[in-house]
């Protein structure tokens, strides 16, 4: 199975400081990707080159199999990427579908095609089974965190995205929110796409993901099936780099 996301030998600094170091990373069609490490292990860093925010030093980006140059968001767009960051980029001032329209608003001549925005809005939640937003046209600041969380997820998935990251989307979510949206992080790849999952909370790594990738000091400790690993072997992998049951060494841990 070619993965839709591949990474391979990925370096990248910040001036004299080197926070990626040979990393690979891969994400499928249909699964979720956890990608786990501690703080500063460079996960967001690794994303915002995913995203094209920051170029990459050096290494090989490949999509759908084929080797591509990722300079800016508007490239990773057009690929189909879709990162929801955690402050989620929503305007509290604008209703639902002003929200997932935002920069991208269809056109009728001139004017704003409302109906035909409105009517993907609601195809859009209806296909990922959102039943807990009332109206699509109420305000993002009437909207519960939870509910926020599934409307910055719908807005990823509009436009036909094939790889959804989602920056730590339960973190500031309590029991009940958090379980729906680790259920809709399931639909999404259910539906096809190939979600990746930043997340410190093992509970929901193990909830949701089919593989779990361990960044440790910028170095990729591991890339294994969630099924294949323990809970305690996983916190391993985040505190030092290595799981000595698993037989892996720092750096050199990637399995399919
Ligand atoms: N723009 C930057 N300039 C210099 N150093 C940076 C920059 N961005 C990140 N770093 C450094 O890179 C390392 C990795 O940071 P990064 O934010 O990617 O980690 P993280 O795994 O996402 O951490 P957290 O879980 O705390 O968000 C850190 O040591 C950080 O200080």
């Amino acid at each position: 199975m070619t993965p839709v996301l591949e990474l391979r030998g990925i370096d990248k600094s910040f001036g004299p400081v080197q926070v990626l170091h040979d990393v690979a990373f891969t994400a499928y069609a249909g699964e979720v990707t956890a990608l786990v490490g501690d703080n500063g292990a460079g996960k967001s860093t690794l994303v915002k080159c995913v995203g094209g925010i920051y170029p990459i030093d050096s290494g090989d980006y490949l999509f759908e199999g084929k080797p591509v140059h990722v300079n800016s968001p508007r490239d990773a767009a057009e690929l189909g990427i879709e990162i929801v960051y955690q402050d989620l980029a929503l305007c509290d001032n604008l209703d639902i579908v002003q929200n997932m329209f935002l920069g991208r608003e269809r056109r009728n001549g001139l004017v704003l095609d409302e109906d035909s925005m409105e009517e993907l809005a609601q195809k859009t939640l209806a296909s990922l089974s959102v039943k807990t937003v009332k109206s699509i046209r109420q305000l993002v600041s009437s909207l519960s965190g939870g509910q926020r969380q599934t409307v910055a997820i719908a807005k990823a998935v509009l436009w036909n995205s094939k790889v959804v990251i989602l920056d730590e989307p339960t973190a500031a979510l309590g029991v009940a929110q958090t379980a729906q949206v680790l259920e809709l992080v399931r639909r999404l790849a259910d539906n096809g796409l190939a979600v990746v999952l930043i997340s410190h909370n093992m509970n929901d790594v193990f909830a949701v993901a089919d593989r779990i990738a361990a960044l440790y000091l910028g170095r990729m400790a591991a890339q294994v099936k969630a099924a294949d690993v323990t809970h305690s072997q996983v916190v391993e992998l985040i505190t030092s780099g290595r799981s000595g049951e698993l037989g892996l060494k720092n750096g050199s841990g990637v399995t399919q």
